[in-house]
């Protein structure tokens, strides 16, 4: 058993906190956030995140997790992760580093001799060894990287089930007993032959923003294609699928639409570029430029798509967003397509109510001029275009034929190419997507 403070209890920091203390650890967590804080503290999660409340309720009613925003409680413990934001910088590409310094500053006033602070936050490359010289000046406190590779929706699962586990540590024996440290806490994950890559501080975090420059490549890759076959009259989903079958390609993360959002990717592409520029390194990632203009591109394409199936202008015309998150399975909606397609929607003309399962208060306080409508077939109400914009499971099993007499007009535009056109246009919808016949 190790005693673990986590710094930061936002998406990545809550969960983690839970389930380390669901390892067995004694865990106190700590965020600035007041709020955040009591509801944790009660057991709830203070956004949605599938099995986060019953791990919370779980290691509480154990006595082994606490939470705080008492900074000085952390000297309980001996391993200190750093969880805090590193947002984009406004107006510039690169991460904002102020959480990040400002929360290893103060770990560092209340960690003693032989305590091991491990960053988890994403972070560009040369961060860790900027932080461990600052840490040099404090007795024998150990510097790791550790990158997260949690998705929302699933953090649970992929923390406690990781498909592996990075270190990042300084050589020699200050390496070998941050490795000995991390793998206590790790302990009941690496016995169930979860591979760990122990390396150094550099690699560990240029793993993390090569993995999401990866992903996103890989969106923006058939968010191209789905250009082509507009421009050819060919099928996205079908081309997905066939390329997908190439084991060495791989059909996960070719789902075309409306591209990638939320506070991870888009922020991670371009903190990666503005970094290597740093580096004198920019030409290595200049085609992440494209992959971010490809990926903002869908954004504009839909609502060229809503305003053409609305017969030329969205001025007066009612149009209901399916979806607020940036993905299903979540409430978060930073950097969300759907929010952004609803907000130039609305900025063109278009009445537009926007309606999520879980994500209407996070969209209202960032875009308080849409209209949220809560109940799904209330939003759909005499639409004159509808827009699936996240694809929760309850907005693909929609039925056609229930809602036709909703509508005002029976018009769909699958933005996450989630439907089956044919059913639809059987039921006598206009049915029209990105990239699709
Ligand atoms: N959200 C995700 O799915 C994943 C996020 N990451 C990375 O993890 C980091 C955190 O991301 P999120 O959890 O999404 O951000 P978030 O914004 O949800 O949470 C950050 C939390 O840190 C708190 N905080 C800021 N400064 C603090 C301080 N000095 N002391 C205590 N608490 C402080 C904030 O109040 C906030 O609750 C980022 O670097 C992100 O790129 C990595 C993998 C997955
Ligand atoms: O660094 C992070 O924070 C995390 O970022 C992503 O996780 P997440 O942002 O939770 O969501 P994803 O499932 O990756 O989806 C990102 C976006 O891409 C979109 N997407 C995903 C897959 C796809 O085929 N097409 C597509 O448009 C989703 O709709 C969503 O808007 C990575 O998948 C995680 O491994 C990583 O830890």
């Amino acid at each position: 058993m190790t005693t673990i403070s986590v710094i930061g209890c936002g998406y990545l920091g809550a969960v983690h906190a839970a389930a380390m203390a669901s390892l067995g650890h004694e865990v106190i967590g700590v965020d600035l956030d007041q709020r955040r804080i009591d509801m944790l503290s009660a057991s709830k999660a203070p956004f949605f995140e599938p099995g986060l409340e019953d791990l919370l309720h779980d290691a509480q009613a154990l006595g082994s997790l606490k939470f705080s925003t008492d900074l000085s409680e952390i000297s309980a413990a001996s391993v200190h992760f750093l969880c805090v934001g590193t947002p984009q910088r406004k107006g510039e590409l690169g991460a904002d580093m102020t959480f990040v310094d400002a929360a290893f500053s103060s770990v560092l006033q209340h960690a003693t001799a032989g305590d091991l602070i491990v960053g988890k936050s994403t972070v560009p490359v040369g961060t860790a060894s900027r932080l461990a010289e600052l840490a040099g000046s404090a007795d024998g406190v150990l510097v790791a990287w550790n990158p997260e590779f949690l998705r929302e929706g699933h953090a649970v699962e992929d923390t406690l089930s990781p498909d592996r586990l990075v270190y990042g540590v300084p050589d020699g024996a200050a390496g070998e007993q941050a490795t000995t440290r991390l793998d206590e806490v790790y302990a009941d994950i690496l016995r169930r032959d979860t591979t760990r890559l122990v390396t150094d501080y550099a690699t560990a975090e240029l793993v993390k923003t090569a993995a999401n420059s990866f992903l996103a490549t890989k969106i923006s890759f058939i968010n191209a294609m789905a250009e082509l076959c507009e421009a050819s009259g060919a099928d996205v989903t079908q081309l997905a699928d066939a390329i997908g079958m190439d084991d060495r390609i791989g059909r996960k993360f070719l789902n075309a639409g409306l591209g990638f959002g939320g506070g991870c990717l888009p922020k991670d592409i371009r903190a990666f570029m503005a970094r290597a520029g740093e580096l004198g390194a920019d030409q290595a990632v200049a085609f992440l430029r494209e992959i971010d203009a490809i990926n903002m591109r869908r954004r504009i394409r839909m609502v060229d798509l809503v305003r053409e199936v609305c017969g030329g202008s969205l001025i007066g015309k009612r149009v209901t967003v399916l979806g607020a998150a940036f993905k299903p399975n979540s409430d978060d909606v930073r950097d969300s397509p759907a929010l952004s397609v609803a907000a130039q929607l609305s900025l063109q003309g278009a009445d537009v109510v926007v309606t999520d399962p879980e994500a209407i208060d996070n969209a209202r306080s960032r875009f308080p001029e849409l209209n949220y409508v809560a109940d799904t077939i209330d939003a759909l109400r005499g639409a004159d275009a509808v827009l699936l914009a996240t694809e929760w499971t309850e907005y693909r099993e929609l039925s056609p034929d229930q809602l036709k007499s909703v509508v005002g007009v029976p018009a769909i535009l699958d933005g996450r190419n989630v439907l089956d056109p044919g059913l639809w246009r059987a039921a006598g919808w206009t049915y029209r997507a990105l990239g699709r016949r």
